[in-house]
């Protein structure tokens, strides 16, 4: 493979940090976004764009990809990648004046090279209602390697989002987990709101076969219906057509199951209460030029968010979230994959 020499590589060429749990190297790919790759004990690796702090890649130890791409993705980044996990923020979707979903994942953002400890719950402020307090361990018991990102406000920005904030993400890696700690500090004068997603683009056998359950009989607002808000009465979700809705006050513990594969992403979530369902089905799929025309069948998004009440920072407020993505084999059961035991095992029932 070709490597190109940048302002990046020079920098960081053949670096391997390891300070404060960190690990991680540089990647650099002719025309691409430089990259970082973690990786842990066990074998499980990332790969994480600079270009959004995108996770754009997750293998197990057997190299299996655990995030769904784009056939079409569109590497030469001028704009998030179709797949892996692109953030959303400060906005959600078209939920604004902004450009849709937020310009957060359309950055270049920076190695937090020295980052400061995550404050403990009591000191950080979280004005969401989140339905968790857990907090989950490593599934390995090892410790996870982490890297921390940081994109904070240009002087471009602040022309359409007239607010001074630091977006920092650390993104750790264990066996079988990885995880998201958002945190958004107010460094502004003025108080300030937004609306914050992580959009966790699954890969599916086909999804007809797959289900997300933890969502049932909740509100959820319709974005095929211009927002309406509708009540689930499936006791799980299923998928015969284009789906994209925000489920309100949503449970930490999401499972999306998926029957042929054999496979469930159990999502964990806390201080982010709403969830996004999201498959284009056929029709968009043929609209979206970065995604191939069947690749609606290999994918499902579930996405952990905070979209129906914004959250309000005062200036020098910090907001913590967290999100644990689990990869749960059939392999851990005997037999055939029952949801009942998956959920069981989950501790969801
Ligand atoms: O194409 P993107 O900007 O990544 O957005 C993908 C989709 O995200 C959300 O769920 C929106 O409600 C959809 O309308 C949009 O098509």
């Amino acid at each position: 493979m070709r490597r190109r020499r940048t302002a990046h590589s020079e920098e960081f060429k053949g670096e391997i940090a390891k300070m404060n749990r960190q690990s991680y190297s540089f990647i650099h790919e002719r025309d691409a976004s430089p990259k970082l790759l973690l990786s842990e004990p066990s074998g499980y690796t990332a790969e994480i764009l600079l270009f959004g702090a995108q996770v754009v890649s997750w293998k197990n130890e057997r190299r299996q990809e655990l995030l769904f791409v784009s056939s079409r993705a569109a590497w030469n980044v001028s704009k998030a990648i179709r797949g892996g996990v692109p953030i959303c923020f400060p906005q959600f979707s078209n939920l604004g004046t902004l450009e849709q979903h937020g310009f957060a994942r359309n950055r270049l953002w920076s190695v937090d090279k020295s980052p400061s400890p995550l404050p403990s719950p009591s000191t950080s402020t979280s004005t969401s209602t989140s339905t968790s307090t857990s907090t989950s361990t490593s599934t390995s018991g090892s410790t996870p390697s982490t890297i921390d990102l940081v994109l904070k406000s240009t002087e471009d920005d602040l022309k359409t989002w007239p607010h001074r904030f630091e977006l920092r993400i650390r993104i750790s890696l264990s066996a079988g987990k990885i995880t998201w700690i958002p945190r958004v500090r107010n460094t502004d004068s003025r108080p300030f709101t937004f609306t914050f997603a992580l959009r966790n683009y699954m890969p599916v056998s086909d999804i007809s076969e797959v289900r997300v359950e933890g969502l049932e009989t909740l509100d959820y607002f319709d974005h095929l219906l211009q927002g309406e808000r509708c009540t689930e009465q499936a006791d799980a979700i299923t998928f015969d057509g284009e789906v994209d809705r925000a489920y309100l006050s949503t449970p930490s513990k999401i499972a999306v199951i998926d029957h042929e594969r054999k496979v469930t992403y159990e999502l964990r979530k806390e201080a982010m209460c709403d969830a996004v369902v999201w498959n284009p089905w056929d029709k968009k799929a043929k609209a979206l030029p970065d995604l191939g025309d069947s690749d609606y069948k290999k994918m499902v998004c579930v996405d952990s968010a905070v979209i129906e009440t914004p959250i309000a920072l005062k200036p020098g407020e910090e907001w913590k979230s967290r999100q644990d993505l689990i990869y749960v084999s059939s392999s851990y059961f005997s037999g055939t994959l029952d949801p009942s035991k998956v959920l069981g095992y989950m501790g969801m029932k």
